[in-house]
């Protein structure tokens, strides 16, 4: 009997070609990415480049065209609920939270589709890697800080144990030292074994935590490579928006 081992196609997530139309002509255009498991990938670019659409197009939550597989099964188009039981959990930009309802029922919403037994180990694990909502646990969700309310959406998403993680915007409108706190937490994620496809507008934040790196404009993927290639040639990130209109760090303006 021969035993079958994973390669590296069958665990990493691969999108293809992928194309997004919101109405007014395709705002993302035939875009490839591969995310692999246990490592962050940057995905960066200015405003209004696309990226957004991409991961609500991965999330099933707006229609594209193209391909997104995970261990051969074709993802693209499903259902949302679909697409974060095959382990793709995505943090859309903007903290949607409940406010009214405490931290905890909060998590216990992100945990509906979850057995008892897996929604506890989820909520526990989600604690671990963010114990200040620990203290907040019977607090409105409208009450926690930025930072905290940042952390509570990364635990709504880890709370199904994803193998996959698409995160829009970490260190939007975030202090520079909540943004500090939260680099080795995602850094934990991805080392145990979560593929992070990092959207972040602060190259710096970015190239600190990514493996490879993406930068998107107007629809289109313009550069692809690895983050020490990007960190060592600041004028490939000058060609973007990186160094030239936005601050390239966090609490910087230029
Ligand atoms: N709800 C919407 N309906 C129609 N078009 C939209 C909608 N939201 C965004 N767009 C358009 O889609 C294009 C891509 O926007 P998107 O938000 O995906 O880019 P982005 O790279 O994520 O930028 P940002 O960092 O500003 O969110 C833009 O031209 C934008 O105007």
């Amino acid at each position: 009997m021969s035993t079958t081992t994973p390669t590296a196609t069958d665990t990493q997530l691969a999108l293809h070609d992928i194309t997004v139309d919101r109405g007014t002509g395709p705002v993302v255009r035939g875009v490839d990415i591969t995310i692999p498991p246990g490592e962050v990938t940057a995905l960066m670019g200015p405003n209004g480049a696309g990226k957004s659409s991409l991961v609500l197009a991965i999330g099933g939550v707006l229609k594209a065209h193209g391909s997104v597989k995970l261990a051969n099964r074709e993802l693209l188009n499903k259902r949302p609920e679909r697409i974060r039981q095959a382990g793709i959990a995505i943090v859309p930009e903007g903290r949607r939270l409940l406010p009214e309802l405490t931290v905890a029922d909060n998590l216990q919403v992100a945990c509906y589709a979850l057995s008892s037994t897996d929604a506890k180990a989820g909520v526990a694990h989600a604690l671990e890697l963010f114990p200040e909502l620990e203290k907040r646990m019977n607090l409105p969700a409208r009450s926690l800080s930025g930072g905290e309310q940042q952390m509570l959406v990364l635990a709504q998403a880890l709370v199904s144990a994803p193998t996959f993680m698409l995160i829009d915007e970490l260190s939007l409108g975030l202090a520079p030292v909540v943004v500090k706190r939260l680099i080795p937490t995602i850094r934990t994620i991805a080392e145990t074994g979560v593929g992070v496809l990092l959207i972040e507008q602060f190259a710096t934040v970015a190239l600190e935590l990514a493996n490879h790196a993406y930068i998107m404009d107007r629809g289109r993927i313009r550069y692809t490579g690895t983050a020490d290639e990007l960190k060592n040639n600041p004028e490939l990130l000058q060609t973007s928006y990186l160094l030239s209109g936005e601050a390239a760090q966090p609490g910087r303006s230029s």
